[in-house]
């Protein structure tokens, strides 16, 4: 039997650990040629080694497949450029971008500073655009190609100390959606995961609350990175051709259709509105509508499945 993605061809960022390293394996076990893309970083984004990209190749072809190694950052826009081409010169066709390459710095709003604001854009945000951007115009050209962009709850629903992060997050939800308008016409599709996994970026997370401790007890007992494979093999596949723009939120063995905003209660006056109407009837009407500040755990309170 042929694999679900036999034959195309998938770039996989920050493949190297975690969550990329198993979409990686899972892409070739279903018959995909891989370029594992890794820098090599510390979770916070600091130094480069070679190891962690060659290791996963290496893992990939005993099995029987097809890898190549790329150790460029995804953060410029000409080594984005060098990772497409990786593929282009290596396979002679790219099919998929898994936008997953990570890292974080975790602070305080009131105390982040310029660079730990910018290292984390940086890398997830304008990451993610300059690897997307460098294979639209192969997409483009060969009227098919698709994008799997992490995204995370810490955008989606809250948690504290990540406005960076969050920022990066929220903003590649934007930019996967739009994505998904503007390239439909050329048979490209763009998708969103929100993964929930044990990896070394989740072991980075300051434990210093219960509810951060007991957060990533769950996580390690539960959710191997291993889970998040399957939706995304089916992402990159055929059968997923009337899939795009989409958010799903992947957690041990749920998969979960995440929703996107649209109104939930609106208010109007034929006359328009003066602030002391706002706050005397405006705003008592649309209370009842109000979302709490709820952070993650607030959210998906249950055990994992
Ligand atoms: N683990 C989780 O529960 C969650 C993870 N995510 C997202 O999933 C993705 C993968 O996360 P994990 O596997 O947990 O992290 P990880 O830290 O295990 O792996 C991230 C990989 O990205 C690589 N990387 C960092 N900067 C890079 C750059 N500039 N260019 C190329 N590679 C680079 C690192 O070397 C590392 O191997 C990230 O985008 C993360 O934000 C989102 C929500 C939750
Ligand atoms: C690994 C990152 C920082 C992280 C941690 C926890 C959650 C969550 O509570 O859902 C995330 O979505 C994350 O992206």
């Amino acid at each position: 039997m042929s694999g679900m993605v036999e034959g195309k061809v998938v770039v996989v960022t920050g493949a190297g650990n975690g969550i990329g390293r198993a979409i990686a394996l899972a892409m070739a076990a279903e018959g995909a040629r891989v370029v594992v893309n890794d820098l090599g970083s510390s979770v916070h984004g600091e130094g480069q080694d070679a190891g962690p990209a060659q290791r996963v190749v290496d893992e990939i072809k005993a099995a029987g497949g097809e890898a190549v190694a790329s150790t460029d950052s995804v953060a410029g826009w000409d080594s984005a450029h060098r990772i497409v081409q990786t593929a282009m010169d290596t396979f002679g066709q790219i099919d998929t971008v898994v936008n997953n390459a990570g890292i974080l710095r975790d602070r305080m709003f009131h105390k982040m500073d310029e660079q730990e604001w910018m290292a984390v854009l940086n890398v997830h945000l304008n990451g993610s655009f300059f690897m997307a951007r460098a294979a639209a115009p192969h997409f483009r050209a060969q009227g098919s190609g698709n994008y799997i962009h992490m995204t995370s709850n810490t955008g989606l629903v809250g948690n504290i100390g990540q406005v960076n992060y969050a920022a990066a997050k929220m903003g590649i939800v934007g930019m996967s959606k739009a994505i998904a308008l503007d390239m439909a016409n050329f048979g490209v599709r763009s998708n969103c995961i929100s993964p929930a996994a044990w990896s070394r970026m989740i072991g980075a997370v300051p434990t210093d609350t219960p509810e951060k401790k007991l957060q990533a007890e769950r996580m390690e007992r539960m959710m191997h990175p291993s889970r998040q494979a399957p939706l995304a093999v089916f992402l990159a596949s055929d059968q997923a051709k009337d899939v795009s723009g989409q958010i799903f939120y992947v957690r041990a063995n749920e998969i979960m259709l995440v929703s996107q905003p649209r109104v939930t209660r609106s208010v109007h006056r034929d006359n328009g509105w003066t602030p002391r109407d706002v706050a005397e009837h405006a705003i008592p009407a649309l209370r009842s509508s109000f979302l709490p500040l709820h952070q993650t755990h607030d959210v998906y309170s249950w055990e994992p499945i």
